[in-house]
């Protein structure tokens, strides 16, 4: 390839790149925990410092490593919740995750997070969740819409200030027991005011349960609560099977299925939301090209690309996008399409999807 071939490929790369970071986006799967900055990271293990628990110069390494198998991603978690759950640093996390997201053109975020009890600080899972909204009045860099009120006022009437609606879900981890994923699902009900749409099922798949956490997961279908599970992230086709027939709003991941698991999850149409970098990185699917994304987006099967963690995995939405579009050879007007469609699949209620939509109608005239 010529000098110039290859100038005007980067040039036709970065134009793609600026158009999919231009491109109004919906993000269905963010953990806040994952979210986190590199920075912000690094700042707390230095206020930390060493305690014999964690030796500053190795959590740095593992940190600059980041999530490369799904392992070392549940070793770094275990670090940065010792690192992040306190009231102040929730706050921070939030606030910071929603303005980085905001940055990248996200006009809807669902934020899914662990409520985590700490004694030591105080703290239960609903002061969890209330240094999360905290967070979310603390964002100052855009107008958030977060339960169909609008948490920050326009600056001095600033009505061209960027807004984003915000909704979060609240994560069962698969290691909990069924008590502890009980109460996470009441505390979704309690603050359903307050902008908690659904019930997340996460965590390492390789330890826990399907039958620990389905009755809470019944509780919440019950209390009208959508759910999202992790899906196939490990071989087990057995879990994999109860959770197709629980038949959720959503599923995460879906990259091992069998065969016959995968065309009834074709066949019962539950909209997928797809992390690319996420299974790439962590292993789960040797190379993007052989990514299921692609037969998915074949067969027309409702999906949302997604994050997963912006942090761990040093990515963004704009990115994921990119990436789509570079990998399976997606033109604007299609990556257009999925993300518009992604609307389709938000727990939010139709109010804030007639919102969405419009945004996408007023963007198409401007960056088709
Ligand atoms: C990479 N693939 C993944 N598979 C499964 N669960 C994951 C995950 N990435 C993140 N989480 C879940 O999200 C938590 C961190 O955010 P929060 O503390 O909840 O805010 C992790 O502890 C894990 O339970
Ligand atoms: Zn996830």
């Amino acid at each position: 390839m010529s000098a110039r071939e290859i100038e005007n490929m980067e040039a036709i790369n970065a134009e793609l790149r600026q158009w999919c970071h231009e491109l109004p986006k919906v993000e269905l799967h963010a953990h806040l925990n994952g979210s986190i900055r590199d920075s912000t990271l690094l700042e707390l293990v230095k206020n930390h410092g060493d305690n014999g628990v964690l030796i500053s110069k190795d959590v740095e390494q593992m940190i600059l490593e980041k999530g490369t198998s799904l392992r070392k991603c549940f070793e770094l978690f275990a670090v940065y919740h010792v690192l992040a759950t306190d009231h102040e640093t929730v706050k921070r996390i939030t606030k910071e995750a929603v303005e980085d997201f905001a940055a990248d053109n996200c006009i809807y975020l669902e934020l899914r997070t662990t409520p985590k009890k700490n004694e030591a600080k105080g703290m239960t899972k609903r002061s969890y969740m209330d240094a999360v909204i905290d967070g979310l009045k603390a964002v100052d860099t855009v107008d958030v819409d977060l339960c169909g009120c609008e948490l920050t006022n326009k600056k001095n009437g600033d009505w061209r200030r960027k807004k984003i609606f915000v909704r979060l879900l609240l994560s069962i981890n698969r290691s909990e027991a069924t008590s502890a994923a009980i109460e996470t699902v009441n505390l979704a009900m309690e603050m359903k005011e307050m902008g908690v749409v659904g019930i997340d099922l996460s965590g390492d798949p390789t330890v826990g349960q399907w039958d620990t956490v389905l009755p809470a997961l019944e509780h919440a279908r019950k209390l009208g609560l959508p759910v999202t599970l992790h899906c196939g992230e490990v071989r087990n086709s057995k879990e994999i099977q109860a959770m197709l027939d629980f038949n959720p709003q959503r599923l995460g991941h879906v990259c091992l299925l069998a065969e016959e698991d995968w065309e009834r999850l074709k066949s019962l149409m539950i909209p997928v939301e797809i992390c690319l970098t996420s299974n790439i990185m962590t292993q789960t699917i040797p190379l993007i090209e052989y990514h299921h994304f692609a037969d998915l987006y074949k067969s027309k099967h409702p999906l949302s690309l997604c994050t997963d963690d912006t942090g761990l995995f040093s990515t963004t939405l704009s990115n994921e996008y990119y990436k789509a579009a570079v990998t399976f050879g997606l033109g604007k007007e299609e990556m257009f399409k999925l993300a518009q469609e992604a609307v389709d699949f938000v727990f939010a209620n139709e109010d804030v999807k007639k919102h969405l939509a419009q945004n996408y109608e007023e963007a198409k005239a401007r960056i088709l």
